[in-house]
């Protein structure tokens, strides 16, 4: 297993060439926040927005449109009994991601149903929470053709692969692994990233994150750099790392390292690590 190092963000952190719009760092699409968990989406909304998503679109119920408005007038609102608009969202997206505070009720699962249909090649969709959690229960096949990142805590693992906590150990999983066409975020106190042929962990972040959540936030970041950044396995690496990293920084002088403190802190910190383009390149 290969360990993450602090090199990563140098190198997927990149300045934004002059003559560039926001139309170059992609466009995100979030599905989620039912009435009991608007927070989630909410949070993971802000998160994409604040690690430099372009647009950031978010698919959720009527009553969270108040509050997310509030919290982050960057974001666009789709109320997702308009299904119609709904599918404009996702078929505009580059990155989609679904499941924070989506819950597990029948309109639940049929939402995630129509944005698993509606998916293409082009777009990476990452998949949290109650998602990966109605994937296990329905054993819902996806449809080849798009990129999927899966971001389970241990418990949604457990659901996911059938391997119950005290199993998880790193050949289980890579076994595990194989049956899903995806990468996988294996989310703990020292996360592990499966890709197909190679295992990363992340060596920093500290029990101070243990709250709600603050995996919501780390799948907006994922999403908002898989918007902006190439190629997307560095990406998932370089998003996993700094909320760790910016988890750790807070929980040096605070007890509990709230969600929103770490994404008070994510566009500084990038800065940071901010290194001049080699190629010019823009993101898509
Ligand atoms: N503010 C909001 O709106 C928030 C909304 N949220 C949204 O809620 C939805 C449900 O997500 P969820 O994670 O809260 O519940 P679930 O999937 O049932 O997992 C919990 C069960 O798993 C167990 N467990 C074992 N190991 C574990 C581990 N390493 N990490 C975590 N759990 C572990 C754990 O064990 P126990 O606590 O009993 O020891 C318990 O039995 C989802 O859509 C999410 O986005 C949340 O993000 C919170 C903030
Ligand atoms: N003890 C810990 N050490 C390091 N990181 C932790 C610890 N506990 C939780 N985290 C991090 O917090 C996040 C929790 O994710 P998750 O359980 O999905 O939260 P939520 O669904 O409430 O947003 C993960 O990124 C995980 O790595
Ligand atoms: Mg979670």
């Amino acid at each position: 297993m290969k360990v993450i190092s602090k090199s990563i963000l140098n190198e997927v952190i990149t300045q934004r060439p002059p003559h560039s719009h926001k139309g170059n760092y992609g466009k995100v699409c979030l599905i989620g926040g039912n009435s009991q968990y608007g927070g989630a989406i909410i949070l993971a909304s802000q998160a994409a927005v604040h690690s430099g998503a372009g647009l950031v679109s978010v698919v959720t119920a009527s009553k969270n449109h108040g509050s997310l408005h509030a919290r982050l007038p960057e974001a666009m609102v789709i109320d997702w009994e308009n299904r119609n608009k709904m599918c404009e969202g996702v078929n505009g997206a580059s990155v989609v991601l679904i499941g924070p505070g989506l819950g597990l009720e029948e309109e639940s699962l049929q939402r995630l149903k129509l944005v698993l249909s509606l998916l293409k090649q082009s777009q990476v969709c990452i998949i949290d929470g109650s998602a990966i959690t109605l994937i296990a229960q329905y054993k819902i096949i996806l449809p080849p053709g798009p990129m999927y990142i899966f971001t389970p805590h241990e418990k949604e693992w457990e659901r996911l692969s059938g391997l119950p906590i005290g199993k998880q150990l790193l050949d289980e999983n890579r076994r595990a692994k194989k049956e899903i066409d995806g990468v996988v975020v294996l989310k703990k106190h020292r996360t592990e990233v499966f890709f197909d042929d190679n295992v990363w962990q992340n060596p920093i972040g500290t029990p101070a994150m243990a709250t709600g959540g603050m995996g919501d936030t780390l799948a907006g970041m994922i999403a908002g750099f898989s918007a902006q950044f190439q190629p997307i396995d560095q990406a998932v690496l370089a998003a996993v790392y700094l909320h760790s990293y910016i988890g750790e920084k807070i929980g040096e002088n605070h007890y509990v390292v709230l969600p929103t403190k770490v994404i008070e802190e994510i566009s500084l910190v990038m800065k940071q690590f901010e290194t001049e383009s080699k190629t010019g390149r823009l993101g898509t």
